[in-house]
Parts: C-alpha cells; structure tokens; sequence
C-alpha cells in the first residue's frame, strides 16, 4: 500500500525541498518506489531535481489539476520525469499560481490534487508532496491528498504562532475533509551544533504541544554541502556521500520508514481487538 506524504510549512525556506528530494531518494535508495510532486508555483523542487527551467514544461502538476477541475479525461502519466538517482518527478512551476486563483471557484476545490494522487497511487510505495510556502488552497489540497504530514522547522527559529496556525489548519483538514491525516512530526532542520537552538526548540515543541506533536530523533545538520546540491541537481548522497547531511537524511528515511511500520502494527493490533 502507498503511502503519501506532505512536506508542509507556510514558512519558505525552511528545508521542505530539500527534504523532499533527500528523504524521496532515500527511499528509492532503499528499493521503494517513489514519486516527487511539486505543489509549489516556484518549481523549485523540479529546478532541484536538475530540470532548471520548470515554466518552459508544457505538461506539469498544473495541467493535471486543470484538467481534473474541468472533468476532461487525461493519462495521469504523461508528464512524470525520470531522475537518474531512481525517482519519479510530476514537475510544478508558475502555473500553480493560477490554478490555486482558479481552485477557490470550483466544485470538490480541495480534493482535486486528491484525484490525480489516486490516479497514480497503485504505481508507487510513496508519494512525497513539496508544498507551497503558505496555507492556500494548494496546501490544503495536498494535506487532502496526504496520509501524513511532516513540518520542517528551521533549527534557529522557532515560529510559535506559525506552527499553532499550520496545526489548527490540520486539525481542520483531517475533520472536513481528511479523517486519516497524521502527523509525523517536526524535522529540525540547518541545525548548528555550536549553538543550544535545536534543543531550546525540541524542549518548546514538546513543552507546548506535548506528545500530540513528535519532533523526529534525526536533525539535519547546517551545511554548505546541502546548499549546493540544487545546483547540482542531485541528491546529497550523490553530492557528498560521506557528510553529516548525507547520514542525517539516511537517518530520516529509517526513522519515516519505522514510523509507518508502527502505525501499520498499531491499526492491525486495533483490527484484531475489535473482531
Ligand atoms: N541542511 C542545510 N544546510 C544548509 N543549507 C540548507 C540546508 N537545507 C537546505 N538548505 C538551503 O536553504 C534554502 C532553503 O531550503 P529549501 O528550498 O529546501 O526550503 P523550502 O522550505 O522548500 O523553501 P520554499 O518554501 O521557499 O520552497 C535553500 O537555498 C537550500 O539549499
């Protein structure tokens, strides 16, 4: 069964695409069969992932979303890039942006992403979601999508209010719309161990949100090594194989891959009891 995750924060620039290309071919490293969808009208996962002109693509996320929100039949397939290091990529750009204006006016505005995820679901193990940096309509439609969510927070800011908004924005999606929506966990990311910040904001997650919100043992490290991989378009394993970045995102891939085992365990166990 596949399983599909959000990678959502409304902040930029906290690391959501670089986990997304990192712990996606972490996985496919790992034999599963993985697809990227860039959510975000910046492309920037797509340019990421070596494809450094996402609004010259003529076929992208956005396509499969128009086509879903005026009914007409499409090949759910057409427009998947192959990137070399085992991963698919249904690639965004800029036309993200009208399609978020033209989702407000539409019958089922919040599920059409849901659609196009069923669509391609049978072929994949997992299916990463890289969100855009706020909480409109194309965030909503990927939480709609997602089985779970995974929040990257740059290590050295905490933003509380930020994250109370995003968690309520869960909370909601899960009763409207999305009843089996998890929640991961917190990824504390460009954690500078010179610095206490990665520990200060474990110790406010868990203090303010308690155990509803689980902060994952593995943190990225900050490092020039992760910022150069977009460039490059290619993964850190790739990049600098032997780092701490490289290591951490291994870590990651164990730690999410653990995480599903124990909710699969904990729904039979539950199955079990009620027959
Ligand atoms: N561990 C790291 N160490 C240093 N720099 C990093 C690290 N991870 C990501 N970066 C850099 O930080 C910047 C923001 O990262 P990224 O693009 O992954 O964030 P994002 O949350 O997806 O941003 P946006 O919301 O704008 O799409 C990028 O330039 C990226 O290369």
């Amino acid at each position: 069964m596949s399983k599909v995750i959000a990678l959502a924060n409304q902040k930029g620039g906290v690391g959501k695409t670089t986990t997304a290309v990192n712990l996606g071919i972490g996985l496919a490293a790992e034999g599963k069969k993985v697809l990227l969808l860039d959510g975000d009208a910046q492309g920037n996962l797509t340019d990421s992932l070596g494809f450094h002109e996402p609004d010259s693509l003529s076929v992208s996320l956005a396509t499969m979303l128009v086509k879903g929100m005026t009914e007409e039949p499409y090949e759910p397939r057409e427009g998947i890039l192959h990137h070399h290091e085992g991963i698919d990529l249904m690639p965004g750009n800029i036309e993200l942006s009208a399609v978020e204006v033209a989702l407000v006016n539409t019958m089922s505005r919040e599920t059409i992403m849901r659609s196009y995820v069923d669509s391609v679901k049978a072929d994949y193990d997992y299916i990463l979601i890289d969100c855009m940096p706020s909480l409109g309509m194309m965030t909503i439609n990927a939480l709609a999508a997602a089985d779970s969510v995974i929040i990257p927070v740059q290590a050295h800011y905490l933003p509380a209010k930020g994250m109370t908004q995003l968690l309520q924005t869960v909370a909601r999606v899960r009763r409207q719309i999305n009843p089996k929506l998890a929640v991961d966990g917190v990824l504390l990311t460009m954690v500078d161990s010179r610095t206490n910040f990665a520990k200060d904001i474990s110790f406010v997650l868990r203090r303010d949100y308690g155990d509803k919100l689980r902060v994952f043992n593995t943190e990225i490290p900050l490092s020039i090594r992760a910022a150069e991989t977009s460039a490059k378009g290619k993964s850190i394993y790739a990049h600098d194989p032997n780092g701490q970045v490289a290591k951490a995102y291994a870590a990651l891939t164990k730690e999410v891959q653990d995480i599903g085992s124990e909710r699969r365990s904990a729904r039979q166990h539950k199955a079990d009891q009620s027959r």
